[in-house]
């Protein structure tokens, strides 16, 4: 379970998240929603310990931010919202070059296998001549490699086709169902939110987007 409460982000005089709690549960996913500026991606580089809050605790699986960051770091998958892909090398390679930044060592064969999870099926192929579907199976997989518990995707289908946007959103339901891992998920995407969100927080409680998902039966839960 990941617990968030009473957390409080400013930057110089500008405060950004106030007083924000909320809980998910494992194995669920929790899409966030909400006008730019919000503050959605503030609030997911302090869960991926990129970032301090000013004050609040967090804490995942049991354990305290504060004192278990490293532990809980590992255990975290952070897609974000620009690719982070190197250009000039091949699936292949970008797949061992973050394969030896991980704490797990992968063969060949289960890097293929996580590709395989995403609908991508290159391996050779130089990443800048990827379709933009495809560079973004290729952001998921990355974020993969260490297998996460808890995985933080920031916008991962923004600008793509639709085809490989309904295959990535099968990916990670079989993610979801499969190994139980935990997602929070960013979009702007209202068909995408409704298709993938066990809960949907909306931050900074944006009216336009609540009255949108209830028009549809859907809730939505307001993060001030
Ligand atoms: N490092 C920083 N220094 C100063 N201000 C920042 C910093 N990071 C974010 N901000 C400001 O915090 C506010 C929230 O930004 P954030 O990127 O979290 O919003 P968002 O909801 O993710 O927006 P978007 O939907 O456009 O991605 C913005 O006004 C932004 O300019």
């Amino acid at each position: 379970m990941l617990h968030v409460q009473h957390l409080h982000k400013a930057f110089g005089q500008q405060t950004v998240l106030h007083d924000v709690s909320f809980t998910i549960p494992k194995g669920e996913i929790a899409c966030f929603i909400g006008k730019n500026g919000a503050g959605k991606s503030t609030l997911f580089h302090i869960i991926a310990t990129l970032l301090h809050a000013d004050s609040g605790t967090l804490t995942w699986d049991g354990r305290c931010y504060e004192q278990e960051a490293k532990t809980i770091r590992q255990q975290i998958g952070y897609v974000p919202q620009q690719l982070a892909i190197w250009e000039d090398f091949s699936v292949a390679q970008n797949m061992r070059f973050f394969e030896q930044l991980s704490p797990i060592r992968r063969s060949d064969e289960q890097l293929r296998a996580i590709l395989k999870s995403v609908a991508l099926e290159e391996w050779d192929r130089k990443a800048k001549h990827l379709s933009g579907g495809m560079k973004r199976k290729l952001n998921i997989a990355l974020s993969l490699i260490h297998q996460p518990a808890l995985l933080l995707l920031d916008e991962p289908t923004v600008g793509i086709d639709l085809r490989s946007k309904i295959e990535i959103q099968q990916a990670l339901l079989a993610l979801r169902d499969q190994f139980g891992m935990t997602m929070l998920y960013i979009s702007h995407d209202m068909e995408e939110v409704t298709a993938l969100a066990d809960t949907i927080f909306n931050v900074g409680d944006d009216l336009f987007y609540t009255q949108l998902l209830q028009t549809k039966g859907i809730d939505t839960i307001s993060l001030r």
